[in-house]
C-alpha cells in the first residue's frame, strides 16, 4: 500500500519504520527539508500543508492508498473530497478535521456527546475574553483554537493577565482563525493519556493509561503504567469509546483525560499516536503505538494488547538555534542498563525543541516513580550541542 504522511517528525518517524518493515511504501510530507521521517522514507515532498491545493496537488501526483496526517496544521477540509475520490484518510476526514480545531472537537465532547470537561467559552477579541474569564472564572487556561504543543497558551490568574494571554494566544495561533478558548483550570492530581485503538472489523481496544508531566503546554516525562482507580479507568475508557466512535475510522487515538477529586475530565485527543505514548518505544508493550496504529489503519487484526513492562520516557530539549546540532553524553546513555534513546535528526535546533527521548523500562513490580527518575535522569546525560 502506498501510505502519503503528512507532517514528518519523531512521531512521523517511528510509524515509517513501523510501516517499512511490513513492506508498505511512504511518501513523507513536511514543510520543512530533512525531516525525520524524510531520512527514513521512499520519498519526500517539501509543501506548505495549510496550502490546500498544494495538497491536491501532491494527493494528485502520488495516488495514495492511505493518507495519514501526523500533524494538526493540514488543510483538513480538503480530506473530504479524498474519501470522496476512495482514499482513505486516516482515520477518518471527520476525525483530522474537528481536533485540528479545538472549538469544533470540544463541542462535539461536551455538547453532543455530555463528556464532562472544563467550564469554557470562546473569544475573538480581548474584550470576549474578558466576559469568558468572567463566565468560567479565575485562574483559566487561554489557548488559540488551533494550535499545538502548548503553543499560545497562558493562564490567567488575575485581571491584569487577560490581555496579554490574548495577544500571547493571538502570536501563537496557527492557520487563519483568530480566535481562543478560555477554560476553568481543572485542579488535577493527575493527567493521563489513553491509547484507543478502533480497528476496523475487530473491538475497540485501550493501552495501559500512560501518566505524564508537562512544562509549557509541552510534556517532559510519560510512563506506562499510570496510577489510576479502576473507577477512573472505566469512565475514562467509556468516554474514550464515545468520542472516537462519534469521529469514525480506523487508527490509534490519544485521548487525554485529567484525574480529579471530583471525578474523570476530557481534555482533548490526536486522531493519531500521541508524543507521550513514545513511552511505548521503551517495550512496555507487544506492540508499540506506531504499530498499532499501523495495524489498524491497514486493518490487520490486533488481538490484544499486553502491559508487558514498566516504562518511563524523558525528553532531550535544545537549548539554542542551531544548524545540524550535534550530541553529546551518548556514549554515557548508552552505558545505562535497561535504557534507550533515540535522537531525532531534526536538521535544526531552537530552545525547547524536542531531540530526542530517553526511554527506561523495568519490572512492572518497579515503583513507577522509580522508573520516571531514571528515565530523567538518562535523558539529562545527553545535550545538544550548536
Ligand atoms: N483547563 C486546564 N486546566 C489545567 N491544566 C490545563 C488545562 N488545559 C491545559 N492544561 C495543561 O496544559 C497541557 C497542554 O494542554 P493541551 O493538551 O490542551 O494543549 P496542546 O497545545 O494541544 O498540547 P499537545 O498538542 O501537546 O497535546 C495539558 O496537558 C495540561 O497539563
Ligand atoms: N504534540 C504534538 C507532537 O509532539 N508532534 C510531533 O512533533 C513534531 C513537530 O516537532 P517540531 O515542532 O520540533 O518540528 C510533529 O511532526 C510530531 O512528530
Ligand atoms: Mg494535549
Amino acid at each position: 500500500m502506498k501510505i502519503l504522511l503528512l507532517g514528518s517528525g519523531e512521531l512521523g518517524k517511528e510509524f515509517t519504520i513501523s510501516a517499512q518493515r511490513i513492506g508498505q511504501i511512504v511518501i513523507a510530507v513536511d514543510s520543512y527539508e530533512n525531516a525525520p521521517a524524510m531520512q527514513v522514507a521512499h520519498d519526500f515532498e517539501i509543501i506548505n500543508m495549510l496550502d490546500g491545493d498544494a495538497l491536491d496537488s501532491i494527493v494528485a501526483k502520488h495516488q495514495p492508498d492511505f493518507i495519514v496526517p501526523e500533524i494538526e496544521a493540514i488543510r483538513t477540509e480538503r480530506f473530504y473530497d479524498y474519501e470522496k475520490q476512495g482514499i482513505t484518510v486516516v482515520p477518518s476526514a471527520k476525525a483530522a478535521n474537528f481536533t485540528m480545531n479545538r472549538k469544533a472537537i470540544r463541542d462535539l465532547a461536551s455538547k453532543e456527546l455530555g463528556l464532562k470537561t472544563a467550564k469554557y467559552r470562546y473569544a475573538t477579541t480581548a474584550e470576549e475574553l474578558q466576559k469568558g474569564v468572567k463566565a468560567v472564572g479565575m485562574p483559566c487556561v487561554v489557548k488559540p483554537l488551533m494550535s499545538s504543543s502548548g503553543k499560545g497558551q497562558s493562564t490567567i490568574k488575575t485581571e491584569a493577565d487577560i490581555e496579554k494571554a490574548w495577544n500571547y494566544a493571538v502570536e501563537g495561533s496557527r492557520g487563519d482563525v483568530v480566535e481562543v478558548i478560555v477554560e476553568a483550570f481543572v485542579k488535577f492530581n493527575s493527567e493521563i493519556t489513553l491509547l484507543t485503538v478502533v480497528q476496523n472489523n475487530n473491538p475497540t481496544l485501550f493501552c495501559a493509561p500512560i501518566g505524564h508531566r508537562q512544562e509549557r503546554g509541552d510534556y517532559q516525562e510519560s510512563w506506562q503504567p499510570a496510577l489510576i482507580s479502576d473507577k477512573d479507568l472505566y469512565e475514562a475508557q467509556d468516554m474514550a469509546e464515545k468520542v472516537t466512535e462519534a469521529l469514525g475510522g480506523a487508527g490509534l487515538f490519544g485521548v487525554e483525560f485529567f484525574l480529579t477529586d471530583d471525578g474523570v475530565y476530557f481534555s482533548e485527543l490526536s486522531p493519531r499516536p500521541h508524543d507521550t505514548g513514545m513511552v511505548t518505544l521503551a517495550g512496555t508493550q507487544n506492540f508499540n503505538e506506531f504499530e498499532l496504529h499501523l495495524r489498524a489503519i491497514l486493518s490487520l487484526p490486533i488481538f490484544e494488547i499486553t502491559l508487558e513492562k514498566a516504562g518511563a520516557s524523558a525528553v532531550i530539549l535544545a537549548t539554542e538555534n542551531a544548524t545540524n546540532p550535534t550530541y553529546s553524553g551518548i556514549e554515557k546513555i548508552a552505558a545505562l542498563p535497561k535504557t534507550d534513546f533515540r535522537i531525532f535528526g531534526k536538521p535544526t535546533s531552537r530552545p525547547y525543541r524536542r531531540m530526542g527521548v530517553a526511554l527506561v523500562n523495568d519490572s512492572l513490580k518497579t515503583p513507577i516513580e522509580e522508573v520516571v527518575e531514571k528515565a530523567k535522569k538518562a535523558a539529562n546525560l545527553v545535550t545538544v550541542n550548536s
